[in-house]
């Protein structure tokens, strides 16, 4: 049987105060059934207003649509905050480098960090309003993150509900309230090239030495997502595939038993969110939950816009296993921010 991504409608959760209410309960089952298995789930009904979104995937139409010598203005390798141009970035090791360009903003902090920055702290960058005014780029971009922050924070509430029955003595309140205050969450608005290429293509190449892809190329290598949980918002344009692993199917052949492995299309709908688990949940829960392999292929023949939103928690939270006798444990306790530089450092080129 090959992998099916639930789709949970979610406003059974965000409209009942009640928290002994049955729905809710079957909602964070699901949910943790999903998490369990596959790693990915879809929701609908999560409250971001879909002017939001449309407003999210226009401002990054507009950025990406100016000429590569102005986007290059707003590369900052150190900060790695802003343009990423195409070719930055290997998600596959040993692969060619990814075919997508990307801008990367993070949270806004309350209180602005003076330098020296750490890691992941560097304030956002943002185009000159001459080059694009607020109200077309930064506005809409800070709004959604507000919305999409929330709404990551719902939905570890019930991911963290959805692990009580695994560890007894889970102090869910209090680990949320750690994990999520001044989280590290950023957007990262990406364009994925279709298969011609633009007038500025055309002058202009990426590290590779091409910037389109054809129907079928991989543009994003096969890769787990790093933290804690990835919200999707998609153009419409399908392009996310999940890996599957299938079971031998009983055929012995000299190398042993095969095991199949199967690419599985995510569907696309800008009203749903494609909600993924990231490495980082996977060690904390000792496996519970799955962090799982997926992909970018232009399977839609044309380019591709996305907006994954990545919450990875309190950047000095320390990730101790919720088991405290897992054996698997080497001792050494990570940081979020720990966590995400490691990672950080192995995908840039
Ligand atoms: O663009 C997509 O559909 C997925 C992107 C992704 O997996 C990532 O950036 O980690
Ligand atoms: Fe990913």
């Amino acid at each position: 049987m090959a992998i099916t991504i639930p789709t949970i409608d979610l406003s059974p959760y965000l409209t009942t105060s009640d928290s002994n209410d049955p729905q809710k309960a079957t909602i964070i089952a699901a949910i943790r059934e999903a998490c369990t298995t596959t790693g990915f789930f879809r929701i609908t009904h999560h409250g971001i207003a879909p002017l939001l979104q449309s407003d999210l995937l226009a401002a990054a139409k507009h950025f990406f649509a100016l000429p590569l010598e102005i986007k290059r203005r707003y590369i900052d390798t150190t900060a790695r905050k802003g343009y990423e141009e195409i070719g930055s970035q290997m998600l596959e090791q040993g692969t060619r480098p990814d075919l997508k360009e990307c801008y990367f903003v993070g949270a806004e902090p309350a209180e602005p960090k003076e330098p020296p920055y750490q890691p992941f702290e560097y304030p956002n960058i943002w185009p000159d309003a001459s080059v694009l005014p607020e109200a077309v780029f930064k506005e809409p971009i800070l709004k959604y993150h507000e919305a999409t922050c929330k709404l990551a924070q719902t939905i570890m509430q019930i991911l963290v509900k959805g692990l009580e029955d695994d560890f007894p003595g889970l102090e869910s309140e209090k680990l949320l309230q750690d994990f999520c205050q001044e989280p590290c969450a950023s957007l990262r608005l990406l364009r994925y090239p279709g298969p011609s290429p633009s007038w500025e293509d055309s002058i202009e190449k990426g590290k590779d030495g091409t910037m389109c892809a054809q129907r079928g190329e991989v543009v994003a290598g096969a890769h787990t997502d790093f933290g804690g949980i990835t919200l999707l918002l998609q153009d419409g344009n399908e392009g996310l595939q999940v890996l599957y692993r299938q079971e031998g199917n009983g055929i012995q052949g000299i190398e042993g038993e095969q095991e199949e492995e199967v690419w599985v299309d995510v569907p696309s709908t800008p009203d749903a969110y494609v909600v993924n688990i990231g490495d980082m949940f996977e060690r904390w829960t000792g496996g519970r939950y799955r962090s799982t392999v997926h992909r970018v292929v232009n399977v839609c023949g044309q380019e591709r816009y996305s907006v994954p939103f990545f919450y990875d928690g309190n950047l000095d939270f320390m990730v101790r296993p919720l088991d405290k006798a897992d054996p698997s444990e080497d001792g050494h306790e990570w940081t979020v921010r720990e966590y995400l530089m490691k990672k950080f450092e192995e995908i840039y080129i």
